[in-house]
């Protein structure tokens, strides 16, 4: 199944717009599993098993494992995911951008060795650092278009030809690398009113929203902003505030993200 079908069904089989993000950080670590070979591995498997019924996709950030050389357990993640919850994305956090020739590589990288369904990656070289991404015709292709960061402002908010960079990525996406019709967009939550103008530009093309939870943005006003007539169209990422959820008396660190990935999908239902 594609990219954008196994999406849509798990936002319908789970009623879910959560993408629950997958940074596993040692040093937030419960203490029995810091000391652990494969503890990142245990840890990301934990976190998996308490929320998959609650999401529409994960996506594990690549840096968190490569910074630790633990690209096998990175590995073994992405296998898990594929093996036991096979009908929900797979979305691998890269943010590539290079040459041709390079990206080609990234795209073997993402597609091949992790077997995402599929990659965030970084407009910033232009089509042809693209365009080897689409040959795999029925993975995503997730471009960065109004990052959640403050800093995203340098530049994506540039005026060109009076218009702010971050809407031509979006109109250049939808209008012309589209081809598949497997690419979607990233546009932080912490930025609504351009959130927003990207879905009106873009149609129903889907979202990729980080920025509640850790960074602070608001869920009522993302939803609003970024839903689809039919109530979709976001995968509505949270990371450390699900991952590093504070267990309440007796609850364990899987059975505390559980409890917030639920709240978080239900106050995003809310607003749909
Ligand atoms: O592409 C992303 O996922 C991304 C884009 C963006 O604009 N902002 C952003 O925070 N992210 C990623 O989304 C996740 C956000 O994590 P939390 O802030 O912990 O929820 C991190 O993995 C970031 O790398």
């Amino acid at each position: 199944m594609n990219f954008i079908d196994k999406l849509s069904a798990a936002w319908a089989g789970n009623n879910s717009l959560l993408c629950v993000g997958l940074d596993p950080d040692l040093a937030r670590f419960p203490a029995h599993l810091r000391g652990q070979a494969d503890g990142i591995y245990q840890f990301c498997k934990a976190i998996i098993d308490a929320t998959a019924d609650a999401a529409c996709a994960f996506k594990p950030q690549i840096a968190y494992f490569a910074a630790l050389g633990a690209e096998a357990q990175l590995e073994a993640v992405c296998r898990y995911l594929r093996e036991t919850y096979p009908h929900i994305p797979l979305v691998l956090d890269a943010k590539r951008g290079d040459i041709g020739a390079t990206a080609h590589q990234y795209a073997r990288e993402a597609f091949d060795r992790y077997g995402a369904d599929a990659v965030t990656v970084n407009p910033y070289m232009g089509s042809d650092s693209v365009e080897p991404y689409m040959e795999w015709t029925d993975r995503g292709v997730i471009v960065l278009c109004r990052t959640s960061n403050p800093g995203g402002s340098d530049l994506q908010f540039l005026q060109v030809d009076g218009v702010p960079l971050y809407q031509h990525v979006a109109r250049l996406v939808a209008e012309k690398w589209n081809r598949n019709g497997q690419c979607a967009l990233v546009v932080g939550a912490t930025f609504p009113e351009e959130l927003a103008q990207v879905r009106k530009i873009v149609g129903d093309m889907p979202l990729l929203v980080p920025g509640i939870g850790a960074q602070g943005g608001d869920i009522e006003a993302t939803v609003k902003a970024g839903r689809t007539a039919a109530g979709t169209g976001m995968m509505i990422n949270s990371s450390r505030a699900i991952l590093y959820a504070t267990p309440k008396d007796g609850e364990d660190f899987a059975a505390a993200a559980r409890r917030v990935a639920i709240e978080t999908r239900d106050a995003i239902n809310q607003y749909r």
